[in-house]
């Protein structure tokens, strides 16, 4: 077994994700230790203007505009995190084997074999003085494949942690929502649509605050059944797995004439109904779907999406026992191993890629 440290910082810009697991790749050993370093006001204008300014670019290292100096954020703020990681949890850099690293997604275009992700790996590796693997998703994308999402292969390895029978279901709200439909050796996966980013993004421009706590304001306000009829008419609904997107591929539509509370209820109420929407592209309809992700955390939210896939029931991953808010930074620990490894990250169920992919870039100190 391998002791890794997985770190991911999502689509929602909140901050980075730390974990600690140890595994060889394929099974779960021990879950370790997990922790956050929140991006300052300030930092989030900046990748804010950089995801703006990602818009033009073509070629995956171009780095116009404010992506240079996003960068070097991005590359910091994770030393920084992993910094203070080892030290609040009395861990020696020894003791630590290889270290994945997302970075920061400011572009998705797999359909132009493109999607960028900021944050310098061989920097990282040299600041840290440890193995980094980054870059996960260029090769999948190069080959055809969407790219994303890749954290299934992980979800897998945690649904064979419960021993259950009969197809399991794992969600992930983040900024953009998932799904990981496994049945046996049956592996499907797709985003399917928006997460917190435009409920995130509305907030931001009406609040200040680019959240809606515990979905309380939206839980005043009344969902607009016809908006979300016409935004789920989009081909993207019905297209079946997989699949996946950009985070801003719907900031186009507006709610900007509803109050506050109307428009909270309706955009939550747009990710529960485009989530639904996945299950009549599935094999089988399962009977619990496992919630993680921040959206897990927004009790409106949970309520809609328990009433669009009644009967099937929601768990919380957290009541399984799994991570609140660091599944994926333990899901990018686990690939970092079966990249050293040469193990597949994807899968033609999961991104379309023809065949089993590894994947990822090893920088060394
Ligand atoms: N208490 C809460 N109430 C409402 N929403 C919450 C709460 N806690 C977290 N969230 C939502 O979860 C989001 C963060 O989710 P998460 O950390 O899964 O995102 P991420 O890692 O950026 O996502 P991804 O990479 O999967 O897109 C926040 O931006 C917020 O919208
Ligand atoms: C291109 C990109 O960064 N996509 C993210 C985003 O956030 C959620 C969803 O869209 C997912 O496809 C992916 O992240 C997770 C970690 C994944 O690849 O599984």
């Amino acid at each position: 077994m391998l002791k890794a440290i997985g770190l991911m910082s999502g689509t929602s810009l909140d901050g980075v994700d730390v974990a600690l697991i140890e595994t060889d790749g394929e099974r779960i050993g021990t879950f370790g230790p997990t922790s956050y370093r929140a991006y300052s006001d300030c930092e989030r204008v900046l990748l804010r203007q950089a995801l703006a300014d990602a818009v033009s670019v073509i070629e995956r290292d171009a780095r116009p505009g404010a992506l240079m100096d996003a960068e070097l954020l991005v590359t910091r703020a994770h030393a920084e995190a992993i910094e203070n990681f080892l030290k609040a949890h009395n861990l020696s850099r020894d003791a630590i084997d290889v270290v994945g690293f997302h970075g920061q997604t400011v572009l998705h275009r797999p359909d132009q074999k493109l999607t960028v992700q900021i944050g310098d790996g061989h920097a990282l590796a040299k600041a840290l003085g440890l193995p980094v693997v980054f870059d996960l998703r260029a090769a999948d994308v190069a080959a055809g494949g969407q790219g994303a999402p890749l954290v299934p292969v992980y979800h897998r390895a945690l649904v064979r942690l419960l021993n259950s029978t009969g197809p399991a279901m794992v969600v992930n709200i983040g900024g953009v929502a998932n799904i990981t439909y496994i049945d046996g050796e049956t592996l499907i996966a797709c985003d399917t649509g928006p997460g917190n980013a435009p409920l995130d993004d509305f907030m931001l421009r009406r609040t200040g605050e680019a959240v809606d706590r515990d979905g309380r304001t939206a839980a005043r306000g009344r969902a607009d059944q016809d908006w979300i009829a016409r935004a789920l008419s989009r081909p993207f609904f019905t297209t079946p797995p997989p699949k996946s997107l950009d985070r801003n591929d719907f900031a186009a539509l507006s709610v900007e004439g509803m109050s506050t509370e109307d428009g909270a209820a309706t955009l939550t109420a747009f990710t529960a109904a485009s989530i639904a929407m996945i299950a009549p592209t599935l094999p089988k309809l399962p009977a619990n779907w496992i919630v993680v992700g921040g959206g897990a955390s927004n009790p409106t939210l949970m309520r809609m999406l328990g009433q669009r896939v009644a009967p099937a029931s929601m768990i919380r991953g957290t009541d399984l026992g799994w991570s609140g808010d660091a599944v994926e930074a333990q899901a990018f620990a686990y690939m970092a191993v079966r990249s050293l490894k040469g193990l597949p990250l994807t899968f033609p169920g999961t991104t379309g890629v023809t065949a089993p992919l590894t994947g990822g870039v090893l920088a060394k100190p």
